[in-house]
C-alpha cells in the first residue's frame, strides 16, 4: 500500500497529507481576536473572553482533513465478494465543508459509486474519503474531482462516479442571498465516462434508490 501511495503522491498532492506550516495556537487566537474586533464587538466582554481559544480549537476539528491521507483510507480491500462486480453506490453521504473563497459552510450530500475490478473497499472508507476532503477549504468542483481521482487511483476500479449536491452559505447568508439554491456537480471516470448508459444507471439509482 505504501508503494501505491508513494507512486501517486508526486502526481496528486491533494491525496497525501498536505504539508502545512501552522502558526502557533497563540497566533491563531490573536487572529480570531482581530476578527472579533472586525465584527465591531468588544473581545474583552465576558461572553467573548474564551472565544478565540474555542474558535482555534474548532478550526482544528473542522479542518482536520489537512492531517489525514485519503489514499491511506482506501488501503484495505476485500476480494471475497462471491464474484460481485456490479455497481456499488454509497449515497447520501452528508458533509459539511467550507468554501475557499469566504470560509463559510458548504452543506451537502455526496453520492459515490464505483464498478469494482475484483476488489471492493469497506463502505465506511468511501464516507471517510468524502469527510477528509470536506474538512479542507474547498470548491465543490475540486472536491468532486478529488474524491473520484483518489478512488480511481488507489482502488483502480473499472470506473468511478461522484455526484455532489450542496448549498453554499456564501450564496445564502451574504452576497446574492439566495436561500435554498443548490449546486450539482459530477465527475465520471473509466466505464462511467465512456458509457452514457452507466451514467444514467448511476443517476437513476442515486435518485430512486433502485435501478430503473
Ligand atoms: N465555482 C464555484 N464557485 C464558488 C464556490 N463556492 C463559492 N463560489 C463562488 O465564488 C465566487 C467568488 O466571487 P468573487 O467575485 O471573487 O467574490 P465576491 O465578491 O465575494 O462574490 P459574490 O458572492 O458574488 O458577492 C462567487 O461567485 C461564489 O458564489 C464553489 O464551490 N465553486
Ligand atoms: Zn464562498
Amino acid at each position: 500500500m505504501d508503494a501505491v501511495i508513494k507512486k501517486i503522491m508526486p502526481r496528486s498532492e491533494y491525496m497525501e497529507k498536505p504539508v502545512t506550516h501552522r502558526p502557533s495556537q497563540a497566533e491563531a487566537e490573536a487572529a480570531v481576536l482581530t476578527l472579533l474586533r472586525w465584527t465591531g464587538d468588544d473581545p474583552d466582554r465576558e461572553g467573548l473572553k474564551d472565544t478565540p481559544k474555542r474558535v482555534a480549537k474548532a478550526f482544528l476539528e473542522m479542518f482536520n482533513g489537512y492531517d489525514m491521507c485519503p489514499a491511506e483510507e482506501l488501503g484495505r480491500t476485500f476480494e471475497e465478494v462471491a464474484g460481485y462486480d456490479d455497481m456499488v453506490i454509497v449515497k447520501d453521504i452528508h458533509f459539511h465543508s467550507h468554501c475557499e473563497h469566504h470560509m463559510v459552510p458548504i452543506i451537502g450530500r455526496a453520492h459515490v459509486g464505483y464498478l469494482p475490478d475484483r476488489k471492493v473497499v469497506g463502505l465506511s472508507k468511501i464516507a471517510r474519503v468524502v469527510d477528509i476532503f470536506a474538512h479542507r477549504l474547498q470548491t465543490q468542483e475540486a472536491m468532486t474531482a478529488q474524491i473520484a481521482a483518489v478512488i480511481q487511483e488507489v482502488l483502480n476500479p473499472r470506473g468511478v462516479a461522484v455526484m455532489i449536491d450542496a448549498e453554499h452559505m456564501c450564496m445564502a447568508m451574504r452576497g446574492i442571498r439566495k436561500q435554498g439554491s443548490t449546486t450539482l456537480t459530477s465527475t465520471f471516470t473509466g466505464a462511467f465516462k465512456d458509457s452514457p448508459e452507466e451514467q444514467v444507471r448511476f443517476i437513476t439509482m442515486v435518485r430512486n434508490g433502485l435501478s430503473a
